[in-house]
């Protein structure tokens, strides 16, 4: 079998971990052969690819990033893509596509096996909102980064009597705003699935004060949004990629409180500190338990899936049913977190 690889969107660490686990069991295994396509989608499109054996993906396991490159290509060229990246597939005699990103990538991934091209899908995503996967590589590492930054800024608040404004990734759900804070035993968490009331959070870090206590810790994830009616938030528009420009909601919320206080408050954006560097061992197994997956139902013939994780089990599920909607934080997660605000 000849089987091309890519990474596309948001990078995310465990990436690396996926390649190498799909070259393992593919030439190792199988006697196959894999190429790699470079930069995403794009590589595709344009047949840009190297040959990727046992010795390219050495030492690549405990790497942050994808050693293939990733990136973003307006979904309109995609969509124009399709007999492009058929050609390229024929031409290189591939027999399966593994595509290995978030929800935009798996759109793009459905779309291209509803033409007919043989793809297996692998999730990824730091931000955890995959709906057909229990978890996403790539979350066990950003929460810990978040945790850690969090544990840090707790001592450094207290000694200046400071509200700090963590604002973590998340575009559309608040999973890491939601498993950071609770770990890291964070005052308020603010997620885009609860719309804030400005005065409700100004009152839960004011009584603390009250009560004497000499700092809070507020996190807020990037997409998070106020009440309507609540607090102006400017629209940032949407970039060519069509995703949301953010305005900066920990900065707003930092110049908010501290006047609303009469406490000084510091915002800190973890941005892609949160993305970067090396995979946790738990998202090192996740994603090479994927990349074996992906191997063995492009072997079966299982095209249009992507590899799941369920309870502790990796199932199969149709990437038209994955891609219907985000994975969000319900009501019963956020109460829990709630408890030991
Ligand atoms: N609705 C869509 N239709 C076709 N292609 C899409 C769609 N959404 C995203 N894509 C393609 O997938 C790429 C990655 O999607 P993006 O949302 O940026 O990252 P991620 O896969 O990490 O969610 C996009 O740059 C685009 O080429
Ligand atoms: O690196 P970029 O292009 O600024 O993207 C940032 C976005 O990517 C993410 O890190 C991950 O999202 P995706 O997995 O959907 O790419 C989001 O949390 C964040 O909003
Ligand atoms: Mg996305």
């Amino acid at each position: 079998m000849r089987i091309g690889v890519l990474t596309s969107g948001g990078d995310c660490p465990g990436l690396n971990a996926v390649i190498r686990s799909v070259v393992h069991r593919a030439v190792v295994d199988h006697g196959d052969e894999v190429i790699g396509f470079h930069d995403g989608w794009k590589g595709l499109l344009e047949g840009d690819y190297r040959k990727l054996d046992l010795d390219s993906v050495a030492g690549i396991l405990a790497r942050g990033g994808t050693m293939l490159g990733s990136s973003r290509v307006q979904p309109a060229s995609l969509r124009d893509g399709v007999e492009r990246a058929r050609g390229h597939v024929a031409d290189l005699g591939l027999d399966a596509v593994i595509p290995i990103g978030g929800e935009g990538t798996l759109k793009a991934a459905n779309l291209l096996a509803q033409a007919g091209l043989p793809i297996v899908g692998v999730p990824k995503t730091i931000d955890n909102d995959i709906a057909s996967t229990d978890v996403t590589f790539g979350f066990d590492t950003a929460v810990t980064v978040a945790t850690e930054a969090l544990d840090r800024l707790k001592t450094t608040a207290e000694s200046h009597q400071r509200v700090m404004v963590v604002e973590v990734m998340g575009r559309h759900t608040g999973w890491i705003a939601l498993h950071s804070g609770m770990a890291a035993g964070a005052h308020a968490i603010v997620v885009p699935e609860r719309p804030f009331d400005i005065d409700e959070l100004t009152a839960i870090v004011g009584e603390r004060f009250s009560a004497g206590k000499r700092f809070a810790i507020v996190v807020v994830a990037e997409g998070a949004k106020p009440r309507p009616g609540s607090m102006e938030l400017e629209e940032g528009g949407k970039d060519i990629y069509g995703h949301e420009r953010f305005v900066g909601i920990g900065n707003r919320l930092a110049v908010e409180l501290e006047e609303r206080l009469g406490k000084e408050a510091r915002p800190v954006i973890l941005g892609h500190v949160q993305r970067g560097g090396t995979p946790t061992a738990y998202d090192r197994v996740l994603a090479t338990r994927f990349g074996w997956h992906a191997v063995e139902a492009a072997h079966r013939g299982e095209f249009g899936m992507l590899t799941a994780l369920r309870g502790t089990d990796i199932v199969m599920v149709p990437l038209a049913e994955a891609v219907q909607t985000l994975k969000t934080v319900p009501a019963e997660r956020y109460a829990e977190a709630q408890n030991v605000l």
